[in-house]
């Protein structure tokens, strides 16, 4: 079984994070390992609460991973400051984990900052440079650049941000009127449509996003695949969104689809 390596925070009410990435492992077929790196206490309505763990423990999470486990692939999601920036990438490059997918998670859907400001300098250079793919959604490749938010100039902050290093860039288009992501590989641009599902049950659709991406990288397919496949798989977890779970937006439900063709699905989430 390939195996794919988050390095992220946890969220209490798990319809994002550490534990949507897991749900997301789970549903590409790969085996999900982890490096927690923060703590939030939140739920479907807001963060109330986050508690950053000092540098040195993701870095020993990711030793332990990587010198047993192995890593065919990383994601890294909440991050939350420059220490804990700095020190993922250091350990990414020095382990040479391959086929790393950086999800820059700067803000939550209910509107929580997840990143502390001096720590965007972190991610422009010492993160991205060494990624394969970057995944920011429009609203963060333009607060990347410091840049105020116009979806005409959504070419333009694409080919800035590869600037930076990173091989790929995919801008997620979940929150655009026409829900479509767009890749830029450092030659061409290739929009990634797909079904929009409406209901706003998508806390968590980012996380499950990056997650199955950096899944099929694991499995070895190239990057405009992984990324379309990623897409379906997280418009899917969006149409499968769990309402009924809290009051807020509800969390994307990864597995909903899966449990349904088995048969299983009312048992689950009836
Ligand atoms: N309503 C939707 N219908 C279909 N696909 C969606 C929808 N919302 C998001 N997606 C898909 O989910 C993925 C994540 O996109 P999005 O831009 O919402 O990320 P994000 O804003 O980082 O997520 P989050 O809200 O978890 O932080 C993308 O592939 C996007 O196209
Ligand atoms: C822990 C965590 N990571 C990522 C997000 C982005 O959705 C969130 N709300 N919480």
């Amino acid at each position: 079984m390939k195996k794919a390596l988050s390095i992220a925070t946890s969220d209490s009410g798990a319809g994002a994070g550490i534990q949507a990435d897991l749900k997301a492992f789970l549903r590409c077929g790969v085996y999900g390992t982890t490096a927690l790196v923060a703590t939030t206490a939140q739920n479907t309505v807001g963060v109330k609460d986050i508690f950053a763990f000092p540098p040195e423990v993701a870095v020993r999470q990711i030793e332990a991973v990587a010198e047993d486990i192995g890593a065919d692939a990383v994601k890294t999601g909440m991050l939350f400051n420059a220490g804990i920036i700095s020190a993922v990438a250091e350990t990414v490059a020095r382990l040479d984990l391959p086929n790393l997918v950086v999800d820059p998670v700067m803000v939550a859907e209910s509107g929580a900052k997840l990143l502390e400001d001096d720590a965007v300098e972190s991610y422009r250079r010492e993160l991205f440079p060494v990624a394969r793919v970057i995944t920011p959604n429009a609203n963060e490749a333009f607060a990347l650049l410091g840049a105020e938010p116009d979806e005409e100039r959504i070419e333009e902050v694409a080919i800035e941000l590869h600037s930076l290093g990173p091989e790929n860039v995919v801008v997620t288009g979940g929150h655009t009127d026409s829900g479509a992501d767009l890749l830029y590989d450092g030659r061409k641009f290739t929009r990634i449509e797909g079904p929009v599902h409406a209901g706003g049950n998508a806390h968590g659709s980012g996380c499950t996003h990056s997650s199955a991406l950096a899944s099929f990288l694991a499995l070895g397919l190239p990057v405009e695949e992984a990324a379309r496949r990623a897409r379906e798989v997280a418009a899917e977890a969006v149409q499968y969104g769990l309402g009924e779970v809290g009051a807020g937006p509800g969390p994307v439900h990864a597995l909903g689809r899966v449990l349904e063709e088995a048969g299983i699905y009312q048992e689950v989430s009836g």
